[in-house]
């Protein structure tokens, strides 16, 4: 007699909201800059947030992950209340703004070594060597910030989510300031590794990233729209047709 078969874990894991985010209103103090936005995101799924330059995006994934108080409802990240001092926060999510957060006295690797040790990481070395070639910043592991170019320093600061475990990434166009073959390498990356479970935030004005990488899209306005990635290519295209 066969036994009912239960779902695998890994199955059943990939069903579980990663992010969850309910009648999240963001803004600024009581002033909310966008419609209200409520979505749910798993392991495996690549969420893309597009809309034009104003719209609110990076409120929204900045309130998501806690860096700014929400006006209202509320964001729910592996089914906990977000609270980004939390190690379980800081274990699970990676999140890379364009800020150039960087520290002016620390070589590049040594940005990617506190980084990687600080979240346990036992192959130190071989982590960052792996990142530094991926990010084609070998040749500059000694540079100091400041004597990158802004396109480096972005790839350094993208470097710094990968030397790490993370099981959500959350980036704010990443895109920005790489060259076409960094940024088409960088989407591929994503796009596997979101196909190995990972959970990826991401905010673009690129439709061929878009493309790539997200599996769904929220159009950020006054009102919120779900779209499918393809239809959010098009609307970001016809929006903005000089992406560089
Ligand atoms: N610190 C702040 N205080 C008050 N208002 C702000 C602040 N930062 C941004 N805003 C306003 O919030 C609105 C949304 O800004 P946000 O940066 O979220 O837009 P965005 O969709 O990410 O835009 P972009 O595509 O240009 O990056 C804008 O009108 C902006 O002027």
């Amino acid at each position: 007699m066969s036994t009912p078969k239960k779902p695998s874990p890994k199955s059943s894991e990939r069903r579980k909201d990663v992010v969850r985010a309910e009648k999240l209103q963001a803004g600024y103090g009581t002033t909310a800059v966008c419609g209200v936005v409520s979505f749910s995101l798993h392991a495996g799924q690549a969420l893309a947030l597009v809309g034009p330059n104003g719209a609110g995006k990076s409120t929204v994934v900045k309130t998501v992950v806690g860096q700014l108080e929400a006006v209202s409802g509320t964001t729910l990240i592996n089914g906990d209340k977000v609270d980004d001092r939390t190690l379980d926060f800081r274990r699970e999510v990676a999140v890379v703004f364009d800020d150039d957060a960087f520290f002016p006295a620390l070589t590049v690797e040594e940005h990617l070594a506190i980084v990687s040790a600080g979240h346990g990481v036992h192959d130190v070395e071989d982590v960052i060597a792996s990142e530094l070639e991926f990010f084609g910043l070998a040749a500059l592991a000694k540079s100091r910030p400041y004597n990158l170019s802004s396109g480096q320093r972005r790839r350094m600061l993208l470097a710094s989510a990968f030397v790490r475990p993370r099981s959500l990434l959350v980036l704010d166009e990443p895109e920005q300031r790489l060259d076409t073959g960094m940024r088409h390498r960088l989407a591929e990356r994503l796009r596997a590794e979101v196909d190995g479970g990972l959970a990826l935030l991401v905010v673009t004005h690129d439709p061929d990233f878009l493309s790539t990488v997200a599996t769904k899209a929220l159009f950020i306005a006054d009102t919120i729209h779900a779209m499918t990635p393809a239809q959010a290519a098009v609307a970001i295209s016809s929006e903005n047709p000089h992406v560089d």
